[in-house]
């Protein structure tokens, strides 16, 4: 499908959602554009995580539109929208712990090709696969290690694993909900450095807490709270925000106040 060169990258439309009273999605329209490196923030419960699992289908909004590259997601079943190019990677740790990460890199290459089931017949294209991993986990900075068992590695290295998964998929959008969650501070800016030059074709919506890296990190910043967008725009603009501002001296969160 030819897509306009305008179209976002990803974008909601009117994105509603309730659990039972509790509006955790009100009106959300946003539109991430093609090689965006844009930070979602917001304090505990503004409903952040909620907004990424409707948009990759673990959960149904009650109204409004999700749309990738132009095309109407909102009814595609999470693996359907995977395999159009929207991936994300969780909070949680979800690795194969006694692979290396070069088999786990593979194996997710291999699916994405269809020949997981059946790799052992497609010996000839295997060695391609494993080509492909070590690529991707090279543009890591993961080759020196791909070969040790994941539970081996520094725990800043299994996120990026994870990374390498998602990449594995070859995305369009990646959602990444808290990448450096678990990971001492002295290593997150390695992390999200790494994130913020991946490839310009991939789109990058990321959840973080460390007010520090979102605004080294993030081009534009999107501010929830209570489940709807308070306001968005540049590192600049929202750190002098006073309504930002107000939010996060104002309440209890786990991230530190806005700088600037
Ligand atoms: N399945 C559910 N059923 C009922 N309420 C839920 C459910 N999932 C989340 N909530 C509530 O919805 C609100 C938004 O939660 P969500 O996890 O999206 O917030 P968040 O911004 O990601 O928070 P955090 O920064 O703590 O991860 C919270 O009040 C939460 O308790």
């Amino acid at each position: 499908m030819e897509v306009a060169v305008s179209e976002p990258a990803l974008a909601t439309r009117g994105l509603n959602k309730q659990f039972g009273s509790l509006a955790v999605a009100q009106s959300i329209d946003i539109s991430l554009p093609r090689g965006a490196r844009h930070a979602l923030i917001g304090p505990n419960g503004a409903g952040k995580t909620t907004l990424i699992n409707m948009m990759t289908g673990l959960l149904r909004p009650d109204s409004g539109r999700i749309l990738l590259e132009g095309g109407d997601i909102t009814a595609l079943s999470p693996d359907a929208r995977v395999k159009r190019g929207l991936v994300r990677t969780f909070q949680i740790n979800t690795l194969f712990p006694h692979l290396t990460a070069l088999e786990s890199v593979t194996l997710a290459v291999c699916e994405r090709r269809g020949e997981a089931g059946n790799w052992w017949k497609q010996l000839p294209t295997y060695g391609e696969a494993v080509d492909e991993a070590h690529q991707i986990l090279s543009s890591l900075r993961l080759a020196e290690d791909c070969l040790r068992p994941t539970h081996a590695l520094a725990y800043g290295q299994q996120r990026l694993l994870e990374i390498a998964l998602a990449l594995a998929t070859r995305p369009k959008v990646l959602l990444l909900d808290e990448p450096a969650a678990g990971v001492p501070s002295s290593e997150s800016a390695g992390l999200f450095e790494v994130i913020a030059n991946l490839p310009d074709d991939i789109s990058v919506l990321f959840i973080e807490h460390d007010m520090n890296i979102v605004f080294r990190f993030a081009s534009r910043i999107i501010v929830l709270v209570g489940g709807a967008v308070l306001v968005e725009g540049p590192p600049d603009e929202i750190s002098s925000d006073p309504r930002v501002r107000e939010v996060y001296l104002g309440s209890s969160h786990h991230g530190a106040a806005p700088h600037g």
